[in-house]
């Protein structure tokens, strides 16, 4: 009889592992464990490795908040005592409130679902920032439209969908419909693949994660649990990583739905490669597409080709991101001489 696949403990190909870490090991690291965070509590760090589960002993001074589910760590065997982290391909962060710097939410991410229905919940400003988070931190965004069914023109959604970052992969997918749903979301969620799904309340995030991760997902937090919160808070903090039924793995992302854009200058252009683009064409090299002559963004409001209100919402995005966004200190520039008025 063979073991149910849960059951088997995943290779190191199985967990993502590849010529992206294995090139940051020297001789030293001759017979650490190498192990992938599975999730992050408030004071453990939990590993899966070849050799089963491990849980991470920490030195005091590090806190958990310094892992992301989906890091890869070098850790001893035996004890799990940590070694060290390995860089990141790519990571999912943002700044909470009153933080100095920057929380990893998920790591070493291929894909991340942006995940919106096709109802009131569709908007392209906040859509925009899952996109710009996904593009600052190197993980390739694909956006998932639910409930289509319900919609009375499905395509427009669509279409505005694939209007919101050039090339952008749009996907409609129905949770409830699991066999045609795991064949659309197939191409992501292959052996060693690892997707993260964003999106916000009610728009389908846990129908989608128990279709993928099935048994696995169900013994973590479930929509059911989270129902019987009377508030509709989550009842946990914790965020974990899945065995996908296709082979690869998924990180449900709760604590992402209040989206602040910060640190995210890159990410932003790149989704507005379409006004981004245009701005060298400008007469003005520090054009601000607002008010100067010359401007060939605004010519490309005013013959058709921009959407006005995209540019719009670019602008407050640029805005954003500067506000909450703490300036570097520019060199000859002394603290005390910056807020002066001249
Ligand atoms: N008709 C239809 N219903 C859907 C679809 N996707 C999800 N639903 C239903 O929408 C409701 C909300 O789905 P959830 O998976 O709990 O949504 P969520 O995004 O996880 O929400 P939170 O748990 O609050 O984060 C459930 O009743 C689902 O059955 C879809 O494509 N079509
Ligand atoms: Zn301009």
């Amino acid at each position: 009889m063979t073991e149910p696949a849960s059951l088997t403990p995943p290779t190191l190909d199985d967990l993502g592992w590849d010529a992206f870490f294995a090139d940051q090991l020297g001789p030293e690291d001759e017979g650490l464990a190498r192990g992938r965070v599975s999730a992050v509590h408030r004071t453990r760090v939990a590993l899966l490795t070849p050799s089963g589960p491990l849980a991470l002993a920490l030195p005091p001074r590090l806190g958990t908040g310094d892992f992301a589910v989906g890091d890869w760590v070098l850790a001893e065997p035996g004890t799990g005592v940590l070694r060290r982290r390995l860089g990141r391909r790519s990571v999912l962060q943002r700044r909470t409130e009153g933080a100095a710097t920057l929380q990893p939410a998920a790591a070493n991410i291929d894909t991340l679902f942006v995940v919106t229905s096709c109802n009131a919940d569709f908007n392209p400003a906040r859509l925009e920032r899952y996109l710009a988070l996904a593009n600052q931190g190197d993980a390739h965004p694909v956006l998932l439209l639910t409930k289509a069914d319900l919609a009375d023109d499905p395509a427009r959604y669509r279409r505005e969908a694939e209007a919101l970052q050039s090339g952008l992969a749009v996907v409609a997918v129905n949770g409830r419909e699991r066999a045609a749903a795991l064949e659309a979301l197939a191409p992501w969620c292959g052996p060693g693949r690892t997707v993260a799904l964003v999106g916000s309340s009610g728009v389908g995030k846990s129908t989608l994660v128990n279709v993928l991760a099935g048994a696995d997902a169900a013994q973590q937090e479930t929509g059911d649990v989270r129902e019987s919160d009377a508030k509709g808070r989550h009842t946990t903090t914790a965020r974990s990583l899945h065995r996908m039924a296709a082979g690869g793995w998924v990180i449900d992302t709760p604590g992402m739905r209040t989206l602040h854009v910060s640190d995210a200058a890159e990410g932003i252009e790149r989704l507005f490669s379409d006004i981004t683009d245009l701005a060298p064409l400008c007469r003005f090299r520090d054009c601000t597409h607002a008010h100067e002559p010359g401007c060939a963004v605004r010519a490309a409001v005013a013959d058709g080709t921009l959407d006005p209100e995209r540019l719009v919402r670019w602008r407050k995005l640029v805005d954003e991101n500067d506000q909450n966004t703490p300036a570097a200190p520019r060199p000859g520039s002394s603290p005390a001489g910056r807020g002066r008025r001249r």
